[in-house]
């Protein structure tokens, strides 16, 4: 717990780094294919989260499901544009905390894990997504 935290930490710092030449993010995420895999296994770890599940009472988990599907493929260099609502505007209003959102980080790891994703992979992915924070805490 307290190392993914640290890990997360550290990622947040590297957040701003791009990778150069080699398979995009998406190619070694197994393409969409994969990210599907990972996202539809993410879903099921906050159906199952007694701290989380709250938050969506009222979202429509298709539509969370094809939002997320497609925005990550966009952000790991996928054949994709993401067409949704900025994270601004979807998250205004939640009130997630800092560990809410450390934990929702920690359901995606366990998804990643569940798929055997290895580490490195998993870092990168990580590390695109932890930019994203100061979008969606406490707005
Ligand atoms: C880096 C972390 C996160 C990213 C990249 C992210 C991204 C997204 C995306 C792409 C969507 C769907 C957009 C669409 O409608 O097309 C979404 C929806 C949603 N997110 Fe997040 N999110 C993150 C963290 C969180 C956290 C920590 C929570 C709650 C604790 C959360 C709660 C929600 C909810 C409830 C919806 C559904 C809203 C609705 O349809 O009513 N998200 N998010």
């Amino acid at each position: 717990m307290k190392s993914t935290l640290i890990i997360v930490a550290l990622l947040l710092m590297l957040g701003g780094c791009k990778s150069t030449g080699g398979p995009t993010l998406y190619q070694q995420l197994d393409g969409k294919a994969g990210i599907e895999r990972l996202i539809d296994s993410f879903i099921n770890q906050i159906a199952r989260d007694e701290k989380i599940i709250h938050y969506f009472e009222d979202a429509n988990i298709t539509h969370f499901r094809d939002g997320f599907i497609n925005h990550l493929c966009a952000l790991t260099d996928g054949p994709c544009e993401y067409i949704g609502d900025d994270m601004v505007a979807i998250h205004t209003g939640m009130n997630i905390n800092e560990t809410d959102f450390n934990h929702v980080v920690e359901l995606l790891i366990n998804a990643m894990n569940e798929l055997n994703i290895n580490h490195t992979v998993q870092n990168k992915v990580l590390a695109k997504m932890a930019p994203l924070r100061a979008e969606i805490i406490e707005i």
